[in-house]
């Protein structure tokens, strides 16, 4: 177990486990650039290659996303500056007026399932609607502040920034959903994109900050010694449609298998990383997989992440689409709404299978 350093707010015992790092994994690369201007053929070539990466492991790598260097390092550094605050800082800038909301900044609690995690974060809700309008008043795309404990101005400038942020991702976000319908020979290519483009669509932003892998000598359990590796994102699933994730060149990212194995990805600060999530796995009856994924702690170097998690409405039915069933096949996942998925999922905790609830069984 890690007891967390003194001076923290809160003393919550983490489980750190003495097992070496897993290999690295080989991970499927799209270079987008090659599909928006590599002709008929550098098109079809690249939706293949998304396709077969979301059949085959629901991960990828993207570059060439035309996402500026700039942007990427400005909001690094905001992030970084914005964790470097002090904790009530953090809590009071940050604060939700709802206390059951998931939204604001959180520390080591994910959810309210028991899960732990060597992690702190601000989960942020983000609308079509409010982040490509700039406008502070439209229907709250990111927290709304309790108190001025932070001046304001520097709190408005790190929203306009990760709202800046948020219109890029989606954008190439919605690039890659058309490449994966297209790979998936559909007839409309926007069949995925057009629920995350929709301006009540669900989608949320996570900026994570691990610090530093706990001091050896606070690492407890598993006998002692070896190379202690502190959880700090147990694994899950994302339940949204799509996760494009951006990291710091700090590791400790990991992906499972198709055969359960886990393996490491190697950073790349420069590229994103793309995750199926629940929603398209149903949606394409399977075919994609929602990949396990969780983020260990061995490093001397903090890992800063910023994940833009792109969702349908609220009320959208989600089924798996009749072309995608295919005459007299088996629809793997019954009827039910976005809304229903997400009330199931957050009463569950992170490493559940939440989708076996909504299987059919005949
Ligand atoms: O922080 C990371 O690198 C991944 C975290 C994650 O999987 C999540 O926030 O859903
Ligand atoms: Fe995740």
């Amino acid at each position: 177990m890690v007891v967390l350093a003194k001076g923290e707010l809160e003393q919550i015992a983490l489980p750190a486990v003495h097992r070496a790092a897993p290999p690295l994994a080989d991970v499927p690369e799209v270079d987008l650039a090659a599909a928006w201007s590599g002709g008929v053929e550098g098109r079809a070539a690249a939706a293949r290659a998304v396709a077969a990466a979301c059949e085959e492991h629901g991960f990828f790598k993207v570059t060439g996303h035309g996402v500026p260097v700039q942007l990427l390092a400005r909001v690094e550094a905001a992030a970084a500056a914005f964790f470097e605050l002090q904790q009530r800082e953090k809590e009071a800038a940050m604060s939700v007026a709802a206390p059951s909301s998931p939204f604001g900044y959180a520390s080591k609690r994910i959810g309210n399932n028991g899960d732990l995690g060597w992690v702190e974060y601000l989960l942020l809700g983000v609308t079509a609607a409010g982040a490509s309008t700039g406008d502070h008043s439209a229907d709250a795309p990111l927290a709304v502040p309790a108190e001025e404990a932070v001046p304001s101005d520097w709190r408005w400038s790190f929203r306009d920034l990760l709202n800046e942020y948020t219109v890029a991702v989606r954008r190439m976000a919605c690039s890659v959903l058309e490449l994966m319908a297209e790979g998936l020979g559909m007839a409309e290519s926007d069949a995925f994109a057009r629920l995350v483009l929709h301006e009540d669509s669900d989608s949320m932003l996570r900026v994570n900050h691990y610090p530093p892998r706990p001091e050896q000598k606070q690492l407890h359990g598993g006998g002692g010694g070896g190379n202690g590796r502190v959880t700090g994102f147990g694994e899950h699933t994302d339940p949204q449609i799509i996760s494009v994730l951006r990291s710091n060149a700090t590791s400790g990212l990991e992906i499972a298998l198709r055969d359960g194995s886990w393996v490491s990805v190697p950073p790349d600060q420069s590229s994103f990383f793309v995750n199926v999530g629940d929603a398209l796995q149903v949606l394409t009856n399977g075919r994609f997989r929602s990949v396990r994924h969780r983020v260990m702690v061995n490093s001397i170097r903090s890992r800063v992440s910023v994940i833009f998690f792109g969702g349908p409405p609220p009320r959208e039915t989600l089924a798996p689409l009749p072309e995608l069933v295919g005459e007299g096949g088996r629809r793997r996942y019954r009827e039910f709404t976005w809304r229903e998925y997400k009330a199931s999922a957050y009463r569950t905790k992170l490493a559940e299978n939440r989708l076996c609830h909504f299987e059919t069984t005949s």
